[in-house]
């Protein structure tokens, strides 16, 4: 994670392309328009930021076309040397979870990403498979610990039996994970979204570094030059991610927004 962060730097421009930005960009509501809106995202990032995140929920309400554009879109990113963090939210039993492994993990497979973000809800136990699948072949996934919509609180800051909150629990489970690979910094990282208060969400003590995705700067309203004070002790992992505050800058203006907003995030983490 150390080395993809020297590389790749710690911005990251979500691909999200809801159906107002498509109509801004002059594109259609089809899988074409997310398509290209994707491959242009790409472009616009290439040399600019290192980090890429598709959310696939765009694309997959186009079904099997949806699916080839996020395969086109996912191929041009990583042949442009961008990380891509596929944004799918999955999280099942562990005897299911080898299909999700087997679709984003898979070396060589159509929809392969670096890391993809999973959902803890059925336990984080039952996602350790699919953490090892991927270190095994050098990537990663981020646990959605603390998410930034107002809404998640009423889980996640739910107390555990032992005490401690759930994202907080979510978090231990992870940093506990990486310790047994002997790189305590990743490979897998938290969710924790900007938008939110780490004290309340008991993670305003966390000791151990490790990777944070971290959702909720612009549009959702937190300020990316807060970011070391938003995150304290979590600042050396934090991926400042943003989607419609880059987006919104439109076909012309959206490859300038990447620097800026790239050169903010390396002055302020
Ligand atoms: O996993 C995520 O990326 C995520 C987690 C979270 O807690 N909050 C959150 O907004 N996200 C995603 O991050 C993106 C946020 O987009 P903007 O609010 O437009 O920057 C969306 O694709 C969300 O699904």
């Amino acid at each position: 994670m150390t080395a993809a962060f020297a590389s790749n730097g710690r911005l990251c421009v979500g691909i999200d392309p809801h159906d107002g930005l498509l109509a801004a960009w002059g594109l259609p509501v089809s899988a074409s328009g997310v398509r290209d809106f994707g491959l242009r995202v790409v472009e616009a990032t290439t040399g600019a930021a290192g980090i890429v995140k598709p959310q696939v929920a765009f694309f997959e309400r186009f079904g099997s076309a949806g699916f080839a554009a996020l395969e086109e879109v996912i191929a041009a990113a990583r042949a442009a040397g961008l990380l891509v963090i596929g944004d799918v939210k999955r999280g099942e039993i562990g005897s299911s979870m080898p299909g999700y492994a087997g679709a984003w993990l898979e070396v060589g497979g159509p929809l392969e990403v670096d890391a993809l973000t999973l959902n803890p809800y059925l336990g984080v136990a039952d996602l350790a498979d699919t953490f090892a699948a991927a270190a095994r072949v050098g990537k990663g996934a981020f646990v959605l610990a603390a998410t930034s919509n107002p809404a998640g609180a009423s889980v996640q800051a739910a107390r555990t039996a032992d005490g401690r909150p759930v994202s907080r629990r979510v978090l231990d489970d992870v940093a506990d994970w990486n310790a047994t690979t002997g790189d305590p910094f990743g490979p897998i990282g938290v969710v924790i979204g900007a938008t939110v208060d780490l004290a309340a969400a008991g993670l305003g003590d966390v000791a151990r570094p490790l990777p944070v995705l971290a959702p909720g700067f612009g549009h959702q309203g937190a300020d990316t030059a807060r970011a070391r004070e938003i995150y304290g002790n979590l600042s050396e992992g934090v991926i400042v991610s943003e989607s419609r505050s880059l987006l919104s800058s439109g076909p012309t203006g959206i490859a300038h927004a990447i620097s800026e907003r790239a050169a903010e995030v390396r002055g302020t983490l």
